[in-house]
């Protein structure tokens, strides 16, 4: 029996970060923000829907989607985001389901799925445990708007877009604290994945 991880947290809480380390200990990662990357290339489906749905302008010379111009579009309107999400999400789930399937039949001891929006999505019976990356709300601003150089206002607006990190805490079936040192983070996900029994021997 494999066991399914579902990683998630808010935006810029860090879950990149744990996954890199969970790659580092061995274990298979799913990323949904790189499915759903792949799934918005030009000649793919989702490609097309989304030009039709938003129009040529949101493309850059090159004929990719231009996820900055989209990007500012969806996450000031919700509707605008629920037109884009009904796109690209159920492309992404196939995408990530296949990839699953495939772990499994080559019979991995655990599969992560690093999902954002696992709680939003209603995604939660795809796992066995839940590990939500926590922050607090302060340092997840800072945090995004030094990654991404946005503005304060353009940081909110996409904070907003997704459930509190608070409120995914309560649901989680484990926590990292990520407002401390990476080695802080580290020490906490390896006490979490030997109490699941997650690593291989
Ligand atoms: C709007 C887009 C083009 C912006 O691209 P950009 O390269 O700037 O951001 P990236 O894709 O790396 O996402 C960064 C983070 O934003 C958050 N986020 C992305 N999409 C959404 C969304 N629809 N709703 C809420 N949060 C989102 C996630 O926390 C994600 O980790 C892109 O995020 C997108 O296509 N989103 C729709 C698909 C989606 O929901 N992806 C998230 C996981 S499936
Ligand atoms: N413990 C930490 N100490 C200092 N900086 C950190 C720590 N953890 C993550 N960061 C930094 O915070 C930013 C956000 O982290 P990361 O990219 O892992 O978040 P994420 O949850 O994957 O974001 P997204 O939802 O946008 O994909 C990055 O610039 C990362 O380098």
């Amino acid at each position: 029996m494999t066991l399914t991880i579902g990683l998630t947290g808010g935006i810029a809480s860090g879950k990149s970060t744990v996954s890199a380390m969970m790659r580092e200990l061995g274990l298979p990662v799913i990323d949904a923000d790189e499915a759903a990357r792949a799934v918005v290339r030009p000649g793919e489906d989702a490609y097309r829907q989304i030009i039709a749905a938003f129009g040529p302008g949101i493309l850059q010379t090159n004929g990719e989607i231009d996820r900055a111009k989209l990007g500012a579009i969806v996450f000031n309107d919700e509707e605008e985001r629920k037109k884009l999400n009904a796109i690209v999400h159920p492309a992404v789930r196939q995408k990530m389901l296949a990839e699953k399937e495939a772990l499994v039949r080559s019979g991995a001891k655990t599969v992560v799925l690093d999902i954002p929006l696992l709680f939003e999505s209603g995604l939660t019976s795809w796992v066995d445990k839940v590990l939500v990356v926590y922050v607090d709300d302060d340092i997840q601003l800072r945090r995004l708007m030094e990654r991404n150089g946005f503005t304060e206002e353009e940081a909110r607006a996409r904070i907003r877009a997704q459930w509190p990190l608070v409120e995914k805490r309560k649901r989680a079936d484990a926590v990292i604290n990520n407002n401390g040192t990476r080695e802080e983070t580290r020490r906490q996900l390896l006490a979490i994945l030997k109490q699941w029994d997650a690593l291989e021997k």
